[in-house]
């Protein structure tokens, strides 16, 4: 959340002060004490202020929950009487303590008051049992209940989101960021404290008032009664104490360090922690050179080696002496100090009893009418629930278009023809572009393959076709109609692409094969002769659960304490590395299965689902008997397009070369492109060639272009070289 409109420029001396502390550069905002004390006010409460719509629509949400519409009604039901409660019982009190007084002059007792009184003081005590009770079975569930709400939500306005939104949005919003790390309950968990904590300071204030009201009608007749009352209530009027102030005093600062050698510290750390650096650590024989670099540095930086919220605790000593500090500390002594200058001044009329003096300063505890931790965790939370809502507004990039693709549904197996005419791209936030006005046709059914260096652009072509991203200038044809007036999801399903940095989704093998299908994921049997066709099903077999096998579970086991000698556990190995610890509980490690790179590219492979196989040897053409051959027969029509990402990447030379037999005998009459540096096995059969190199540099056949004797035919030539 933004303190102040503009943006943080710590060169602009005038509004930041800069203090070096260690190896560390702080910049905090010049400040008077006033303006400081006013802003930090303001801070806390503008952005309150400003949630209310937020707030209201929250509260609708909650309360179109089913089981949540009479559930928090009367939640706040009890709230409000348990808030009041304490006022009742002060004023019995106060009526006990009067007539306490009143027995001590005249000497004798009204019984039957005494027992009124003394019987309203146990049932307002019963009462308060009995709305605690209530409140603590009802707490529980509501929380849960908007937590399982808000859950489902977040991940449905997630889902809808195309890559450039996501992209943008996970670089802006914490919330989805953390929905990726599974910190999304932080989130949900906000909306529920968030409501908590409203209720907290309305009954606060409810609580304080009623006490005010009770105070002041049974102190009303005595004298100076009220002028203690009062005194007791000013320091609530103060401003809150500075809990919850930043980190520094100040409210808008940064720290930062150059420090080469720390910097290097850092990095070094991160490095022998880091599971992805170990492999390499440990071949490299790095150890004793890091062990020395590590001492090395930080012997050059000595005890200034920490960091930055080290400096909290040093800081925050300053807190205890600020003037407001000092005066409500004094305030809350005041009307002792009053009452005894009067006692004093006049010893024979005694304003207030003693008595009195007592019951009026337990009546205002500051710890029952605490309000400003509260509001400064409000705050924080309103932040966070903004985040969550902001998801749901946020617009994807890529517009969908109105008509359906395509119209008759028989051509696609045909293939689909493309065009880019004059196209440019660059990605959001290069300055670069990443293609410049390319334009080519690739005729229906025909093998393409796009060549070209590392970053030349091959891979966005595919992007675009597939409407990933949009063209920033120029127009993409599909079977000639402009492709942003195609529905995306008619797109989609007439096209299948296989990319490069293929995705082991975090989900069980079976469904990472059926996904490439959703219609027919759930298919056991058809899941398993995809995997057969690839002779994926053998490996998968062996994995401890087969099918189900999870390579990396996305759930973790909790544990507390464990025997010594504990090394697995559900068995699972246990891990209470810092990294799985979530919330402050230790968790068992999630099980990680190691499956090499070649082995997850075919199983990514093997969730392509519009091949037709019938053209396969023995083995294939038996499978293509049962799963695929009736995946096609049912989906035969939806694909008229494959476009693969250099899809032979982790595969060795043998498995490569069948790949590639196989796939232009299955293609049919299908279009296909392929996107690829390595140049052979595909190019030879290509009906297109397209060398990239931010533009279309050369087209043709492979023939065409070794005649022309250009770059493609250099790096081929190039390329056989080294064979030969
Ligand atoms: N998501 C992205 N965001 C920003 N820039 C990108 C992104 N993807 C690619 N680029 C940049 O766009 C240019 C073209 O990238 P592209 O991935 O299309 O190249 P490529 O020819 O497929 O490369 P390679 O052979 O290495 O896969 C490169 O400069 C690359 O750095």
């Amino acid at each position: 959340m933004k303190a102040h409109p503009g943006e943080f420029d710590h060169k602009d001396t005038r509004r930041f002060k800069h203090t070096r502390i260690g190896i560390w550069d702080l910049y905090e905002e010049r400040q008077t004490l006033a303006r400081k004390r006013v802003s930090s006010i303001l801070q806390t409460y503008t952005p309150i202020i400003y949630s209310v719509p937020l707030l209201v629509r929250m509260l609708k949400d909650v309360l179109s929950i089913k089981r949540c519409s009479m559930l928090l009604p009367a939640y706040l039901v009890v709230e409000v009487l348990a808030s009041l409660i304490p006022a009742v019982s002060l004023w019995y009190s106060g009526q006990l303590l009067r007539l306490i007084e009143s027995v001590m002059e005249a000497r004798t007792v009204d019984t039957t008051v005494l027992v009124h009184f003394a019987a309203a003081h146990i049932i307002c005590a019963v009462a308060m049992r009995f709305l605690k009770y209530s409140r603590d079975c009802m707490m529980p569930r509501l929380s849960l209940y908007i937590k399982q709400f808000y859950n489902e939500r977040m991940l449905l306005s997630a889902v809808r989101l195309d890559l450039p939104a996501f992209q943008t949005l996970y670089h802006s919003s914490h919330a989805v960021h953390d929905l990726s790390i599974g910190l999304a309950h932080w989130y949900t968990s906000s909306i529920w404290a968030t409501i908590e904590m409203l209720t907290d300071i309305a009954i606060i204030l409810l609580r304080l008032l009623s006490c005010l009201l009770v105070l002041s009608t049974v102190m009303w007749e005595q004298q100076d009664g009220l002028l203690l009352v009062v005194l007791s209530f000013l320091q609530y009027l103060l401003p809150w104490d500075s809990t919850g102030k930043a980190v520094v005093g100040s409210l808008v600062w940064a720290a930062t360090t150059t420090n080469e050698n720390f910097i290097c510290m850092q990095g070094l750390k991160e490095l022998i922690t880091g599971p992805s650096h170990r492999r390499e650590f440990v071949a490299g024989n790095f150890s004793e050179h890091i062990s020395a670099r590590f001492r090395e540095a930080s012997q050059r930086i000595g005890h200034d080696a920490v960091e930055f919220p080290e400096l909290k605790r040093f800081r925050s000593f300053k807190d205890c002496l600020s003037i407001t500090f000092i005066i409500r500390e004094t305030m809350h002594v005041l009307p002792q100090i009053v009452f005894s200058v009067r006692v004093v001044k006049n010893p024979m009329a005694t304003p207030v009893s003693l008595a009195s003096l007592i019951w009026i300063k337990q009546a205002f505890d500051p710890s029952y009418f605490s309000i400003s931790s509260r509001f400064s965790t409000l705050a924080t939370n309103l932040a966070r629930i903004r985040d969550l809502y902001e998801i749901e507004n946020i617009r994807n990039r890529v517009v969908d278009g109105t008509e359906p693709f395509p119209e008759n549904q028989q051509s696609l197996a045909n293939g689909i023809s493309v065009e880019f005419k004059d196209v440019s791209f660059q990605y959001p936030g290069r300055d670069r572009c990443a293609l410049r006005n390319v334009s080519f046709k690739i005729e229906a059914g025909q093998l393409c393959v796009i060549v070209g260096v590392n970053g030349s652009g091959k891979s966005t072509i595919l992007n675009l076709i597939s409407r990933i991203y949009d063209p920033t200038e120029g127009t993409i044809l599909i079977d000639d109609r402009d492709i942003k007036t195609l529905k995306l999801a008619d797109l989609r399903a007439a096209m299948s692409i296989l990319f490069q940095d293929y995705s082991q989704f975090p989900l069980s093998m079976r469904e990472n094969i059926g996904l490439g299908n959703p219609a027919l994921a759930r298919e056991d049997d058809k899941v398993r002769e995809a995997a057969r066709l690839g002779d994926a099903e053998d490996f998968i077999d062996e994995l401890p659960r087969g099918f189900d096998t999870y390579l990396d579970c996305p759930v973790y086991n909790y544990h507390g304490d464990l025997p010594e000698g504990t090394t697995t556990l559900f068995g699972h190995p246990v891990d209470s590395s810092s990294r799985n610890v979530i919330g402050g509980v230790r968790t068992a490690g999630a099980p990680g299965i190691q499956i090499s790179r070649g082995q997850a590219q075919r199983l990514a492979m093997y969730v392509l689902p519009y091949l037709d196989f019938s053209g396969l040897d023995m083995d294939y053409s038996n499978s293509s008997r049962t799963f695929m051959r009736s995946l096609v027969s049912e989906t035969e029509s939806s694909a008229g397009m494959l476009l693969f990402d250099e899809p032979s990447a982790s595969l060795d030379p043998t498995a490569e070369h069948g790949l590639f037999e196989r796939l232009r005998k299955l293609r049919g009459n299908k279009t296909m492109i392929f996107s690829t540096h390595r140049f052979g096995n595909l190019t030879r059969y290509a009906d297109l060639i397209l060398y990239i190199d931010e533009t279309v540099q050369e087209k043709g056949t492979h023939d065409e272009l070794m005649k022309k004797g250009g770059e493609y035919a250099r790096i081929w030539n190039l390329q056989a070289k080294s064979f030969i």
